[in-house]
């Protein structure tokens, strides 16, 4: 998978681009405030539709435009697609080979990108909603139908939190059957997931660290019984439930369920939130990356892109080479960014190409 053309239009700071990246490594350098990480951005938007930063529309479009316009030429099996998405101050409009796309794998899969960020950090460090979003995006990657069911899941969840708000508590075991079934699909899957994910992790984390530290992945369920789940998930679901039944009056909200689950990093067999360091924190999420990266190449029998993010200042000596080596090693198309190239080890990238970023313009 490869992005060989990019055209933007009052993107942020991104007036009037036109872009046509290597197949392998591209290095865009430039002052902080530029538009790098702008144009990170627009290339995320393209595969996900969303931005990585979390921003409305209104604040993608260039100050004093009323659109912004993303456009991508891309390549999977030497088939080549155009992806336009239009942002407008409403709305997202996403059109394919120059035809509105109005089904879910019409958009989703023509370019898949996976993003390191110094940022990302935070997944590890910070709340568990971090996390849990982490992991809906890179289920959803490789499995389109998991967005019906997390936004079924999300339906009756609204219903429910609805009722126990205004209501005494009658006619709540429709919705909490409901519940209980369909977090069981978004559970199953997330925990799917986090199996073949965690299979490829120790390699990644020892190949990017140099150690023989021992890193593991783990779900959490939030209020539920870990044993009683694995025997009967919706006993176990109904059991907690019914426990908390005080708690979700008081608090009018309910109170167990895949919104409220978590994910375990755990770093020699402790806690990795609490417990390691930030080098040790970052590498963690660089090889949570790495098994995304392998796990989306499998699944697509292609590779996704990556998009780096001013991380070359961020890892040392060690794992930037260490990160360089498994770039080296695979046939995936890399956006880096930076504010120096004497930053990144441009000439140990075989085939690069490197762009100037100054005031919103890219210049080879
Ligand atoms: N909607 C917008 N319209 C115009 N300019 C914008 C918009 N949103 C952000 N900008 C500008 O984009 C610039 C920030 O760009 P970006 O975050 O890509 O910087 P960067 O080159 O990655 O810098 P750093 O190295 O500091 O991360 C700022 O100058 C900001 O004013």
């Amino acid at each position: 998978m490869k992005l060989i053309k990019l055209k933007l239009a009052s993107f942020r700071n991104l007036q009037n681009i036109e872009l046509v990246p290597g197949k392998k490594f591209n290095v865009f350098y430039g002052n902080n405030g530029q538009g790098k990480t702008n144009l990170l951005e627009s290339i995320y938007l393209l595969a996900t539709m969303k931005s990585f930063k979390q921003a409305k529309n209104v604040e993608l479009i260039a100050f004093g435009s009323e659109f912004a316009l993303i456009k991508g030429i891309v390549e999977r099996d030497r088939v080549s697609r155009e992806i336009a998405l239009l942002l407008e101050k409403q709305g997202k409009k996403a059109k394919i080979d120059a035809k509105i796309a109005t089904r879910l794998d019409d958009f989703f899969g023509s370019l898949n990108v996976v993003l390191f960020t110094p940022e990302e950090i935070s997944m590890v460090r910070g709340g568990p909603d971090l996390r849990r979003r982490y992991l809906d995006r890179a289920v959803f990657t490789c499995d389109l139908s998991y967005l019906a069911a997390f936004h079924d899941y999300s339906k009756i969840l609204k219903n429910r939190n609805a009722l126990l708000k205004v209501g005494d508590g009658s006619g709540i075991e429709v919705w909490t059957e409901q519940l209980i079934q369909a977090a069981q699909l978004v559970i199953e899957r997330r925990k799917a997931y986090l199996a073949e994910i965690g299979k490829l992790l120790q390699g990644f984390y020892s190949e990017i660290s140099g150690n023989d530290e021992t890193v593991q992945i783990e779900y959490r369920l939030h209020g539920v019984d870990q044993k009683a789940y694995s025997a009967d998930p919706a006993a176990a679901l109904a059991d907690a439930l019914k426990a908390h039944a005080a708690e979700e009056k008081r608090r009018q909200t309910t109170a167990i369920g895949p919104h409220r689950d978590d994910l375990y990093f755990g770093l020699n067999g402790r806690s990795a939130r609490h417990f390691a360091s930030q080098g040790q924190q970052r590498s963690f999420v660089l090889a949570l990356k790495m098994a995304e990266i392998e796990y989306i190449t499998r699944c697509f029998e292609a590779p996704p892109v990556l998009l780096l993010d001013d991380m070359t200042s961020e890892l040392d000596r060690e794992r930037n080479q260490n990160l360089m080596d498994f770039l080296k090693k695979r046939e995936m198309q890399v956006f880096i960014t930076t504010t120096s190239l004497s930053n990144v080890a441009v000439e140990e990238m075989e085939d690069n190409k490197t762009f100037r970023i100054k005031e919103g313009r890219i210049s080879e």
